[in-house]
């Protein structure tokens, strides 16, 4: 199974897929929704706005979308993330950098529960979407994954026309007559830049699209669920410069209306496209601040190190 299919296997198993149909007349407008049992980290919300104490917050102005407590991860006896504490603001780009194995990728996965899919694993600590511990075991991991969609490295189209890579994803959460679905697959499909090259294509298959127009086929197919945040992980690496260009030019777009997170290797592209970098090292946050300040006046030697091209 690859990554991509074990991510959508649970609303693939019917279980799944019955409540999330069931659910989904439930479902509330973007930025309004609710993931959590009943009891789920609701005194948390008041504590998640402005938290001065939490790495992170003190740059931001803006509200915290998510907000990292105490975390720690392991992967059977390896610890692969160490007390993580941190505040990703809403409507911005915040970038994790740090050597190949820092974690940045086990951190993102954590995000979205994606870790779930796989036994042996286990988090531990706290992590907030608008207030709501997503950790809490009575969260719907299918509506979470609704709410904050993920986009692999490599681009991963379902061997299914264009316009079905789009349209299934809304299918699994929203019932739409078909005049609201193709206004669905058009918007997202525009809101992804990719509309104009292949509005005339839409029956042909995704995987006969080129890399850079898979990926943004793969970012058109999140958007399309209106998720509220967007995890990218490494989403150029295998893109071509000019391809790679379109997808920080779209980074820089979708912030208008979502909180994205994305994982680079490339500090060039961390400093074009983030707001706030978060520097990571053995499994540890180092630092994280306004992606100016951390390129610039890095507080820590480690940092510094990484940036200036010293180790990793
Ligand atoms: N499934 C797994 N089982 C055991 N250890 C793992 C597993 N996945 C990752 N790790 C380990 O966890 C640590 C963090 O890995 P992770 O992939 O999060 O790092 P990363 O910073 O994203 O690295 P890269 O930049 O190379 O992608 C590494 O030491 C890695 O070997």
């Amino acid at each position: 199974m690859t990554q991509t299919q074990a991510y959508f296997a649970p609303v693939f198993a019917d279980d799944g897929a019955t409540t999330v149909r069931e659910r989904s007349g439930e479902r509330q407008a973007p930025g309004n929704r609710s993931v959590a049992g009943s009891a789920a980290g609701s005194d948390s919300a008041t504590q998640s706005r402005g938290d001065s104490a939490t790495p992170g917050s003190e740059q931001s102005e803006h509200e915290a979308k998510l907000l990292v407590r105490n975390l720690n991860f392991h992967y059977g006896k390896f610890q692969a993330l160490k007390d993580i504490s941190m505040t990703v603001p809403a409507n911005r780009v915040t970038a994790f950098i740090g050597p190949s194995g820092c974690g940045k990728s086990t951190l993102l996965r954590c995000f979205n529960r994606i870790h779930d899919l796989y036994p042996g694993l286990k988090t531990e600590g706290e992590l907030l979407l608008d207030g709501q511990n997503v950790l809490d075991r009575r969260v719907d991991v299918n509506l979470l994954r609704a709410r904050i969609g993920m986009v692999f490295q490599k681009p991963t189209p379902f061997p299914m026309s264009v316009y079905d890579n789009i349209a299934f994803g809304v299918k699994l959460y929203e019932r739409l007559s078909r005049r609201e679905m193709d206004e669905r697959v058009e918007w997202a499909l525009k809101k992804a830049a990719l509309w104009g090259e292949v509005k005339d294509k839409l029956r042909q298959s995704g995987q006969a699209l080129s890399g850079g127009q898979q990926q943004r086929l793969c970012i058109a197919r999140t958007i399309a669920v209106r998720p509220e945040v967007i995890l990218l992980d490494e989403p150029t690496s295998a893109l071509d410069p000019i391809s790679t260009g379109y997808i920080e030019d779209l980074i820089n777009e979708l912030k208008r209306d979502y909180t994205i997170v994305i994982v680079t290797h490339n500090m060039q592209q961390a400093a074009r496209v983030s707001d706030i970098t978060a520097f990571m090292y053995l499994g540890e946050l180092i630092e994280c601040d306004a992606t100016d300040t951390i390129f610039t006046h890095p507080a820590h030697r480690q940092t510094e190190d990484y940036i200036t091209g010293r180790y990793g």
